[in-house]
């Protein structure tokens, strides 16, 4: 069997990536990856050196001094650019409504899907639940599970909603949907790629949608 076991998530924004598939592998006891965070890393990073997220070419040459690392641990982990915590800054709205700029540059992707991949590959627990947009398709389309996590987007704003309180809805809402509109320009994760299984969270509550996922790993590992 290939270690670590790779579980793949991907999903829209306040789908419940990142929420569910934290849970799972603390059930598990697999390891978790968010890989939005490096993006919004590499978001607050260009910023903090002046360059406009926009001009892909500056944004380009931050990689260089991108010293990124993030921890695995389903129960806590950290967010570190060089020796700065970046832990909650990179969730400011302000950082959010500018990483898809970052996101789309194609020698982003690439310097990230490596580091991604690196993550993967030292991850010391039996598996990892990675989550994203592109793992079920470019980070890790060998995966062993390999899951579209979905919910109706007017679902996915009031989640959202509900967790930003002291944040106008509507302008939340409106910023979620202008960021997957940009996302989706970039990687498909609307539609299931083949062999990806769909779970689609609209009716589940947050434990059952994590019932729904595990039931997918098991089914997997029991073949
Ligand atoms: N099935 C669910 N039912 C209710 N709330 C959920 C469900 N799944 C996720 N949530 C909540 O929705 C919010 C957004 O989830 P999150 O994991 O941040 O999404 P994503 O990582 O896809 O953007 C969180 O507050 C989370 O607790
Ligand atoms: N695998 C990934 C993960 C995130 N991203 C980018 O990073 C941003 C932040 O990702 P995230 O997972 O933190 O976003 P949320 O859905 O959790 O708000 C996304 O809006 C994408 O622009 C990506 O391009 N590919």
């Amino acid at each position: 069997m290939q270690f670590p076991f790779v579980v793949a998530v991907d999903g829209p924004a306040g789908s419940g990536k990142s929420s569910v598939s934290k849970a799972v592998a603390r059930r598990l006891g697999y390891g978790f990856l968010d890989t939005g965070a490096a993006y919004r890393a590499l978001a607050w990073h260009a910023e903090a050196g002046g360059v406009e997220p926009e001009d892909a070419a500056s944004v380009i040459s931050c990689l260089a001094s991108f010293d990124y690392r993030i921890g695995t641990d389903p129960a806590g982990y950290r967010v570190h650019v060089g020796a700065t915590d970046v832990t909650d800054a990179i969730r400011d709205p302000q950082i959010s409504s500018v990483v898809s700029l970052v996101a789309r540059v194609p020698e982003v992707r690439t310097h990230l899907i490596e580091l991604f991949r690196s993550i993967i590959a030292a991850e010391q627990r039996p598996g990892i639940v990675v989550e994203g947009r592109d793992i079920t398709t470019v980070v890790a389309p060998d995966a062993p599970v390999r899951i579209l996590l979905t919910a109706s987007e007017e679902v996915r704003m009031s989640r959202r909603a509900a967790e930003l309180t002291g944040h106008d809805a509507g302008k939340t809402g409106e910023q979620l949907r202008a960021r997957d509109r940009a996302d989706s320009k970039v990687v498909d994760f609307t539609n299931a790629a083949e062999g990806v299984t769909v779970v689609d969270s609209t009716e589940l509550d947050f434990e059952q949608t994590v019932d729904a996922v595990i039931a997918v790993v098991e089914s997997v590992s029991a073949e």
